[in-house]
Formats: C-alpha cells, sequence, structure tokens
C-alpha cells in the first residue's frame, strides 16, 4: 500500500509580484486560496519569507528537448524537468526529435506519462509534423492530437519541414484542432554543412557560413502559407534582424504568426567563437550584435511574442570534439530566467509583468496549456515562481540539474536567482535546491489521485 503524503500549506509572506505590487499568496491543497495582504499563519502553515523576491506566474517553456526515449544519455524526462524546475519553470513542451521520433500517440502518451510520473514540471509533448523527421510524409497528426496527450503543437524541429506542401496541408490539418506548427525554419540546400553565421567573421575563422537568408526566406514563406491556410504558425528559435522584419510585416497584415527567441540569441554574439570552444555551437548559430539588439526590440514591441529555451542536452563527448564535428545545441533551463533578467529586465527593454507574459502567459496561450494560470487566481493550480533579482553572481556547475553540461554561461555572471519554484503547490525548489526526484514523485502521485 502506498501513503499518501501530507498536502502541506504555504504561506509565501511579502512577495512583489510582477506589477510591483506586494502581497501574501496562500498555497493550499495544491491550489492558490488567497491573494491579499497580512495573511494569516495559522497552526501548521509553512511560512516563506519572500520579502525581496519577485513571485512569477511558473514559467513555460514552449522548447525544450528531454531527449527520451532514445538519447536517455544526455538527458531523460527526468533529469530534464528536474532542470526546468531549477530554472523556475513549472511546464515544458518536449521536442519530438526522440528515438523513436514522437510521431504516433503511443510516443507521445509515454512522454507524457514519464513527465506526470516525474512531477517535477507539467510535460507537454510536441508531435512531429513528418514521419520519422523525414520531411517525406505527414505523421499521424490527428492521433496525436486526439490521444490522451492531446498535442496541440506539431515541430519537426532539429529538421525545417521544407516542401511547401507539406507545410501547408499540415496547417491545414492542425487548424481543425486549433493546433500550431512550430516551424525550424532553415533552408536545407542554403546550409547545407553550415557551421556559423554567414559574414566576415565566417570568412576569417575559414568555418562554412550559414547565411540570414536560409532562415528568412522559409519564414517568408511560411507567413504567407499560415495567410492562405488561415492557421496558426509558430517560428522557433528566431536568430536575425531580417527574420524580425518579416514577423513584424506578417503580423501588420494580420497573420496569425507567434514567435521565439531564444536567452542565448538575446545574450551572445558570434566572436564567441574565436575560441572554438563548441558550448558555442547552436542551430541556429549566434549572429551578429546587430541581430541581438534587433531580437531585443522585437520582444519590446511585441514582434516577438516569447522567450523559448532550446534547452539541447548534449554529452560531454559530443562538445570536446573539433568544432567541425561537435553537435549543434545548448543547455538552457537553468539559466533563462537569469539571462532574460541579465538581456532585458537589467537593459531597462522589459518589466517583470514583460517577463511573466513572454516567458509564461503567452508560452501557454500558443501551446493551448490547460494546467496553467498567469494572475495568482484564486482557485488555480499554485505554479509559482520565485526570483531574487538582487542575486548577481557566477553562473557555475552548481546551477546546472540536468544530465548535461554544455551550458555557454558557466563562468559568467548573470543577474537573478530562482529561490522556490512551486508545481502544484509543492516546491519542487527551495531556498535555491532543487528537491530530491522521490519525493517529488510522491507528490505527483498525491496531485494525480486529487484530480
Ligand atoms: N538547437 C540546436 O542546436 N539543437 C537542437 C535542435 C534544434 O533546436 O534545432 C537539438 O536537438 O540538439
Ligand atoms: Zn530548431
Ligand atoms: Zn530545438
Amino acid at each position: 500500500m502506498t501513503t499518501t503524503p501530507a498536502r502541506a500549506t504555504y504561506l509565501i509572506s511579502g512577495a512583489t509580484l510582477p506589477n510591483g505590487a506586494r502581497a501574501d499568496l496562500l498555497v493550499q491543497d495544491a491550489r492558490i486560496t488567497a491573494v491579499g495582504t497580512n495573511l494569516d499563519e495559522g497552526l501548521g502553515i509553512t511560512t516563506i519569507d519572500a520579502d525581496g523576491l519577485v513571485a512569477l506566474p511558473g514559467l513555460v517553456d514552449l522548447h525544450t528537448h528531454l531527449r527520451e526515449p532514445g538519447f536517455e544519455q544526455s538527458e531523460t524526462v527526468l533529469t530534464g524537468s528536474r532542470a526546468a524546475a531549477a530554472g523556475g519553470f513549472t511546464s515544458v513542451f518536449a521536442m519530438a526529435n526522440t528515438m523513436p521520433v514522437s510521431d504516433t500517440a503511443g510516443v507521445v502518451e509515454q512522454v507524457q506519462a514519464l513527465g506526470d510520473a516525474a512531477g517535477y514540471a507539467t510535460v507537454r509533448p510536441i508531435g512531429a509534423v513528418t514521419v520519422g523527421l523525414a520531411g517525406e510524409r505527414l505523421s499521424e497528426i490527428g492521433a496525436m492530437a486526439h490521444s490522451r496527450a492531446q498535442v496541440r503543437v506539431f515541430s519537426d524541429d532539429g529538421k525545417c519541414v521544407h516542401d511547401s506542401l507539406l507545410m501547408r496541408r499540415s496547417l491545414e490539418y492542425v487548424r481543425t484542432f486549433d493546433g500550431v506548427v512550430a516551424q525550424h525554419a532553415q533552408d536545407p540546400r542554403l546550409t547545407e554543412n553550415a557551421q556559423m553565421n554567414e559574414g566576415a567573421l565566417s570568412s576569417e575563422l575559414g568555418l562554412k557560413g550559414w547565411p540570414a537568408v536560409a532562415e528568412e526566406s522559409i519564414i517568408a514563406r511560411d507567413v504567407l502559407l499560415a495567410e492562405h491556410v488561415g492557421a496558426r504558425l509558430h517560428v522557433c528559435h528566431v536568430s536575425t534582424a531580417g527574420s524580425v522584419e518579416v514577423i513584424r510585416w506578417a503580423k501588420s497584415r494580420g497573420i496569425t504568426v507567434t514567435a521565439e527567441a531564444t536567452p542565448h540569441h538575446l545574450l551572445l554574439t558570434e566572436d564567441l567563437i574565436r575560441s572554438y570552444d563548441a558550448r558555442y555551437k547552436v542551430n541556429p548559430p549566434l549572429r551578429r550584435d546587430e541581430d541581438v539588439q534587433a531580437l531585443r526590440e522585437g520582444l519590446a514591441d511585441g514582434t516577438i511574442d516569447i522567450i523559448a529555451t532550446d534547452h539541447a542536452p548534449h554529452p560531454k563527448e559530443s562538445k570536446e570534439a573539433e568544432w567541425d564535428a561537435a553537435s549543434f545545441g545548448m543547455v538552457g533551463l537553468e539559466s533563462a530566467l537569469s539571462v532574460a533578467q541579465t538581456a532585458l529586465i537589467d537593459t531597462g527593454l522589459l518589466s517583470w509583468a514583460d517577463l511573466a507574459r513572454v516567458l509564461s502567459q503567452t508560452p501557454a496561450e500558443i501551446g493551448r496549456l490547460a494546467d496553467h494560470s498567469h494572475d495568482f487566481e484564486v482557485g488555480a493550480p499554485a505554479n509559482v515562481t520565485l526570483v531574487d533579482p538582487a542575486n548577481s553572481s557566477t553562473f557555475d556547475l552548481g546551477r546546472l540539474a540536468g544530465k548535461s553540461t554544455n551550458s555557454p554561461y558557466l563562468g559568467r555572471t548573470l543577474s537573478g536567482r530562482v529561490e522556490y519554484t512551486f508545481h502544484h503547490g509543492y516546491p519542487t525548489v527551495r531556498a535555491a535546491q532543487v528537491a530530491p526526484s522521490d519525493e517529488i514523485a510522491a507528490q505527483a502521485e498525491a496531485w494525480k489521485a486529487s484530480n
């Protein structure tokens, strides 16, 4: 017989809300039961002193690679969702480039079940657009949408849905159930063997260039297809100033397109590649300072809707290889909020309310996430992140909670630190320490039993 652990009551006392107001939040039976000032510290209540901490709605990542099934040496659903909790995330959308690929109802249901059992975060699987990500035939989109996993986001991420007819058909399909196609915009012919951003630096370093137009031309085609079909399109990891312009134009025409920028494209530039350190190797590549500025402005004016991590764990061997042979990708869940604060809050471009919107509310809306509340409504599942914005520190290995360590921020000073993450009313992170997995799994059981 399993015993159901007691669901504790927490009083988050004196937190600063995204709008700047100070409030107490009462968390009872996994839900927010009161928001106010001077809430009572009754018997059996655990009080968390949130003086000086900003309370954000639990962060939502629309673009995470959890690697399971198939690449468990890099990450598992358990370790990846633990990394999510460490970074203040309470929900993650798991990309489909697993082995087998998440292109059937069976695989997406498996990923969702692994997430539910781990309990660190709500895991929502993304379905592949084409069978095996091969770009040749549409996958079982309808079966995944109507499975227990109720998939709403479809993506061949890692690969571009390059065939225009398949892209059109996938948009037509997802429209029938209010889904969205999330495109990895990369013309494959223009980027064969590409290693870094194309420009003066790629010539100087003798590395094959990756032209901005390879991204921009696909986005331009896709927004026109989305307009033609009347379906929702989402653009993954936008990386160039030109892409921001195309999306701005599409939105001005009323096209239903949304777009994401990654933390690394908002902070880092291509000159880091002079070190030939493969931690900086990523798809799409790090670009120029002008591109970083354009992405920041795009976020500030709403052209770019959200920040998504593109957390891409890779084993040490594949990152210690020489530049050309190393794999593309960086881990990003644990650092995302600190990078966002450093690049956007400290520079005065965004407010905490804006950050709550781009890291929680809007990604939840794009993914049609049910398990979410963005303004601490009474009765909603208590998904809350408490961040200490005054903590400026060196990002080190101790901050990583996933299986892989391919972070470009190790050794860098970043602002802000996640102190607490509450998922379904239970602290998965407390005093900046991630809670042990058996304890979280037991809490997840209790949540399941009561819902
Ligand atoms: N971003 C990356 O560099 N790599 C991602 C794939 C992707 O997001 O395109 C991966 O799966 O490793
Ligand atoms: Zn991608
Ligand atoms: Zn990705």
